[in-house]
């Protein structure tokens, strides 16, 4: 099958340093929406790893959470795609769990979902910690631009992480490839 999975904030929709806290906060970036249901509409599933330490901060709750992912998948529906499986990190990052990037769990959790091998599976993210999490499992490191991606951009990246501008261009490479 055609997995790809998403990190979420930086990538789906804008990021902020304060933290995406509401439904109203939530604000997918120009493209991604469309982008994603062109994947699924195209035999592709679109599966989501996110951090949301947000949750063991106290920022927000669960439900919210849960909000903002019901309108990403409407909006995705609206366009006559869907959303795969949607898994998060809500732990913060002195709680030593399996999940928070850039430990692999969400990604293993998911691969295993599917029953896919995580081996060369695209993961796309805008942080490094979302491109180690993918090269942990010798899955495929892939930044934005988006987001923090201009940011990561910077640092000591790993070895063979492929670089688009958005999930726009993504979806472009994967369809038309
Ligand atoms: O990019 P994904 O994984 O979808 O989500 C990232 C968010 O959970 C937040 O992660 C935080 O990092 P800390 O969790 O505080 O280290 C900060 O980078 C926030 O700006 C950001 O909104
Ligand atoms: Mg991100
Ligand atoms: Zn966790």
């Amino acid at each position: 099958m055609k997995l790809l999975i998403l990190d979420r904030d930086g990538v789906i929709n804008y990021d902020s340093d304060a933290y995406i806290k509401s439904v109203e906060e939530w604000i997918p970036l120009p493209g991604s929406i469309e982008a994603i249901a062109q994947l699924s509409k195209a035999g592709w599933t679109v599966a989501v790893a996110t951090n949301q330490s947000g949750i063991a901060r106290g920022y927000y709750d669960i439900a919210t959470l849960d909000a903002m992912h019901e309108r990403l998948r409407s909006l995705v529906a609206e366009q006559g795609g869907e959303v795969g499986l949607i898994v998060y990190c809500p732990h913060g990052p002195d709680e030593g769990c399996d999940c928070r990037k850039p430990k692999p769990g969400m990604l293993k959790n998911i691969a295993a979902h599917y029953n896919v091998s995580l081996t060369n599976l695209w993961f796309v993210g805008d942080s490094l910690g979302d491109l180690e999490a993918a090269k942990a499992v010798d899955s495929q490191p892939v930044l934005v631009k988006t987001g923090k991606g201009e940011k990561t951009l910077g640092k000591s990246l790993p070895v063979g992480t492929l670089i688009f501008d958005d999930l726009a261009a993504i979806a472009a490479e994967l369809i038309n490839n």
